[in-house]
Order: C-alpha cells, then structure tokens, then sequence
C-alpha cells in the first residue's frame, strides 16, 4: 500500500541522499522485557509469520536481555531462547532472524547454538563506553558466516565523538552495521542528528549506522527520522510499541510515516497494520505506557529494562517505582545492574519511614 503524499513527502526526499532503510522488528526480543519474557513458541511462530509476510527484512528474537538472558538476575524466560529462534527461522520464508547478546551473559557458544537453530545476524550490545568487551563475539560472529550489528545502549551516556570511537572499535572488530541505541528513551532529536552523523563520519564505507529508539518522550519515530536523514540505514522498531520501560518506535507507525517521506522500507503498510492489530495486540496483555515512571526514565535517562525491577521492587518494599527509577538514574547505573535497585529500594524505604511519609507503589 502507498499511502497519500504529504506536504513534507517533497522537501525530505530532495533532502535524502539515500532513501532506503532497513526495519529490523524486535517485537520477539525488546518486546520479550515486557512481557516478563513469557512468549511461547505459537507465538513466536504467529509474529514471526506476520513479521514476514508483510515484508520486514529482519526479525530479531530472544529473551529481551539476549542469549542466555533467561536467569534470576534479568527474569527466567517461558521458552529457551534456542527453540524460539529455530521456530522463528522454520516459520519465515524471507526474513533473516537475528539475535542480541551481551557479552558476559551469553557467550561465543550461545551464537554457535543460535546459528545452528538458523540465526543469521549476531546483534552484539554493550555499554556505550564499553565497546571494547564486543572484540571477540564479532570475530567468532563473523567466522560463523552471520551478518553483524554492533549495540551501543544507553547512547546518551557518550557524547557524539566518544561514541564514534567506541563505533570504530565495534567496526575494526568486524562488526558490519553500528547502532546509536537510545536505551532509556532520553535523547531529543539533535542528540540523535548529531551522534548519528559522527557515526557515519567515523565509519564511512567501513560500516552502516542503526538507530533503536524508545518512546518515553514520545520520540521514538521522531528520532527515528532525524536518524534515517542523518544517515542511518537501519532502524529498529516494535510492533504496537511493545517494548521495554514505555517501548519501542512502533513498527506499523515507522512504516507509513518513511513511505510518506518517501523513504523505502521494502513493508506493506497494510500487511503491517494487520500484524500490530490483530496478531500481536490480542496476546498481549499489557502494553507499554508512557506512564509516570516511563517518563522520570526518559527524563533521567535510566536504562528502560529497569522498569519491572522497579516496580517489583516497589512493590515488595512500599516505595514509589518512580521514586526508585529517579534515583538509580541520579546514580548512573547501567544494564547488568538490576540488582542494585534494590538496595536503592531499600534505602527509600528506610528514608521515607524515618521521614514519617506515607509509602506508595505507584
Ligand atoms: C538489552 C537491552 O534491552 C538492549 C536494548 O534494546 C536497549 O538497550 O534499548
Ligand atoms: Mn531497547
């Protein structure tokens, strides 16, 4: 489906040098945090079918921390990570499955187990300063024959040159395509328009640009936009937002809105309406909101995987979920800190006790 032209179709397509954008749909794997990583394998199977049919090149899925993620710190998937990748490349006909790993939680072994299951893109993330930790799970991706994407999470944490020079250690490290990932949904479009331009000036020909955005500003396609003119050339979204903290850029939106700006995506717009309503939406049963604590997230820039530690967290000790997001953002903690909010947790309780206030969850 082509959609209307719009006022803005002409200038943004005089303004592309380029007018194609790769959509990887995370859906199976972002959406995974909420959903407290339960997705069973039918589906997997649906999505994934959906996913393909209305034309999205890649689909990435796994717990929402990556391989191996399922565990007490980050919450236990229903499924192994391995029958949900072979049941998602079984179902599809044209799209690749790609999969996230965090270096420290899932391991070279993990990818080989993912590429034998029908993986064909190793999407490997760490800390935005961190890049050097990639080195090796690049290597053994590459040796593997998967294509390769390269996660610099909570980008708003590095200014644009410190983010290019840990972009150019993912790239000499055989990473194909690198990703300003906008992990707590913090960044404005500037942000994005400059972090993604010292990509592309840094990496040239070596390797694309990505962008994951995340909508607690309710930014998430803008910011997808300001990327894609950037000179991104792939962008990640989910459908109906799901996601973690308040979601993802939604997969149906990017799709009409890029066709409308002229830029292909290679997705039918129709086709991918119809998955975001009614496959996706009736097995969800909670949708990500930009509710009080999604935005102190995107305000603080906390890592939006915390969320349902927190309010877990929140709940166990009577202390306000927003509260404890605050703080934790006020400490710059990063993924792979989960447990650390409970101590903050803790200490809210015993300060908001000992000032006599009344404790809430909200
Ligand atoms: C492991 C994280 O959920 C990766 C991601 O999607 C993000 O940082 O955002
Ligand atoms: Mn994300």
């Amino acid at each position: 489906m082509t959609g209307p032209a719009t006022n803005n179709s002409a200038s943004s397509t005089d303004n592309a040098a380029v007018e194609k954008v790769r959509i990887t749909d995370t859906t199976l794997r972002d959406g995974s945090h909420a959903v407290s990583h339960r997705f069973t394998v039918p589906q997997v199977r649906a999505v994934s079918r959906a996913l393909d049919s209305a034309g999205v090149e890649v689909i990435e899925v796994t717990h929402g921390d990556g391989l191996a993620g399922s565990s007490f710190n980050y919450g236990f998937s229903a499924v192994r990570d391995i029958d949900l990748v072979a049941a998602a490349a079984d179902e599809v006909r044209n799209a690749r499955i790609a999969v996230l790993l965090l270096p420290g939680l899932g391991t070279v072994a993990d990818l080989r187990e993912a590429a034998a299951a029908g993986a064909k893109i190793a999407r490997v993330a760490t800390h935005c300063t961190e890049a050097d930790v990639s080195i090796q799970h690049f290597g053994a991706a590459r040796e593997l024959g998967l294509e390769t994407v390269g996660f610099l999470m909570l980008s708003h944490r590095n200014s644009p040159e410190g983010l290019a020079t840990q972009a150019r250690i993912m790239a000499d490290a055989g990473c194909q395509c690198v990703y300003v990932v906008d992990s707590a949904g913090a960044l404005l479009p500037d942000g994005v328009t400059d972090r993604v331009t010292a990509l592309v000036q840094e990496l040239g020909d070596d390797a694309q640009v990505g962008f994951h955005g995340h909508q607690n500003l309710s930014l998430g396609v803008a910011n997808s936009i300001a990327a894609q003119r950037a000179g991104a050339r792939q962008i990640d979204g989910t459908l109906r937002a799901l996601g973690a903290g308040a979601g993802n850029s939604p997969t149906e939106i990017l799709v009409p809105v890029f066709d409308a700006l002229g830029v292909q995506t290679g997705v039918d717009s129709e086709l991918i309406l119809a998955a975001a309503q009614e496959i996706l939406a009736p097995v969800v049963p909670r949708m990500p909101v930009a509710d009080r604590s999604a935005i102190v997230q995107g305000r603080y820039g906390v890592y939006n995987s915390f969320l349902l530690h927190a309010e877990r967290a929140a709940e166990r000790y009577g202390v306000p979920a927003y509260q404890i997001l605050r703080r934790v953002g006020e400490r710059g903690y990063v993924g792979g800190q989960e447990d650390m909010i409970i101590d903050v947790a803790i200490a809210l309780r015993d300060e908001l006790g000992a000032a006599g206030k009344d404790r809430v969850t909200a």
